[in-house]
């Protein structure tokens, strides 16, 4: 069967320490999932720890697995140059957690925008009305317009603007596949929602499969198709995610639930 992202047995261990207190770490270990041809939004959720920004990483052709595959449309991730890297993230882009960041405070946002529609336009390099054009679309997708944010330095826009704002370039190479790792916690709580409902439309939009890696149960319940609990490396349960999170079967997916629960039911102070 024919899958956009396909994990086989992967395992990440890390070395830590020099010769005489080596340690090992093994921070992923032997997890097998993959995404289908069909866009989705896959939610990996487990707490502090448990292996999601490394699942991430590899992802992304960042870190290299220790043992196991990555294939992303039916060819193993292995990326040795740069021609390799630009080739892999007109597919595949990340959505970083701090959109602060992500850009330099002392660069104009719209700049990196022209530059991404500069390097990864396929055939002849974009002049700069046809930047323009490529950023104000990307723009309009995420809910701005070129000439909001125009000009302006990364301070001069709000967390859940500039957050837009990254997630806007990450369309413009008009990639297939979106890791987007914890990019919520650093927004304010009253504007997550506007970015996860952003998710379900540009996956609806666009046909983008998104990887949501979070620690947020709430927002994963209400965005995803799909779920995986990631617990020590390793993934304790998975399924659809409303029914893995309204019937949780794995007593750590259970605790987890009681916890955002017990966590919306305490008393306000
Ligand atoms: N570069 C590294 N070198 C050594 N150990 C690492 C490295 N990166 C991660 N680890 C360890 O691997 C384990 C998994 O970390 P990872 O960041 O993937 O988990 P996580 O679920 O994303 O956690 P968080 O939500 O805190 O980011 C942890 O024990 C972490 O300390």
């Amino acid at each position: 069967m024919s899958a956009l992202l396909r994990l086989s047995h992967v395992t990440k261990v890390y070395r830590q320490g020099g010769l005489l207190g080596r340690r090992l770490i093994t921070a992923v270990k032997d997890v097998s999932f993959e995404l289908g041809e069909e866009p989705e939004i896959l939610s990996i959720v487990g707490e502090s720890g448990s292996g999601k920004s490394t699942v991430a990483a590899m992802i992304l052709g960042q870190t290299v697995p220790t043992e196991g595959e990555l294939q992303f449309a039916g060819k193993t991730v292995a990326i040795h140059n740069r021609a390799e890297r630009t080739a892999f993230m007109k597919e595949v882009q990340p959505v970083l957690q701090n959109p602060f960041e992500a850009f330099n405070p002392l660069k104009r946002v719209d700049r990196y925008l022209f530059e991404t529609a500069r390097n990864f336009s396929a055939g002849k390099r974009p002049d700069r009305q046809q930047a323009e054009r490529m950023a104000d679309a990307a723009l309009v997708h995420v809910g701005l317009t070129l000439e909001e944010v125009k000009g302006r330095f990364p301070h001069e826009l709000s967390g859940g603007q500039l957050q837009r704002v990254a997630i806007a370039r990450a369309l413009i190479p008009q990639p297939r596949l979106l890791v987007a790792d914890e990019p919520v916690s650093m927004v304010d709580a009253s504007l997550r929602m506007a970015i996860v409902n952003l998710f379900g439309r540009l996956k609806n939009e666009l046909g983008l499969s998104i990887i949501y890696i979070t620690h947020d149960l709430a927002t994963a319940y209400y965005v995803s198709d799909n779920i995986i609990i990631m617990r020590k490396g390793e993934i304790v349960e998975r399924g659809r995610a409303r029914a893995v999170l309204d019937d949780p079967q794995h007593p750590y997916s259970r605790a987890l639930k009681d916890a955002v629960l017990a966590a919306d039911f305490s008393p306000a102070t």
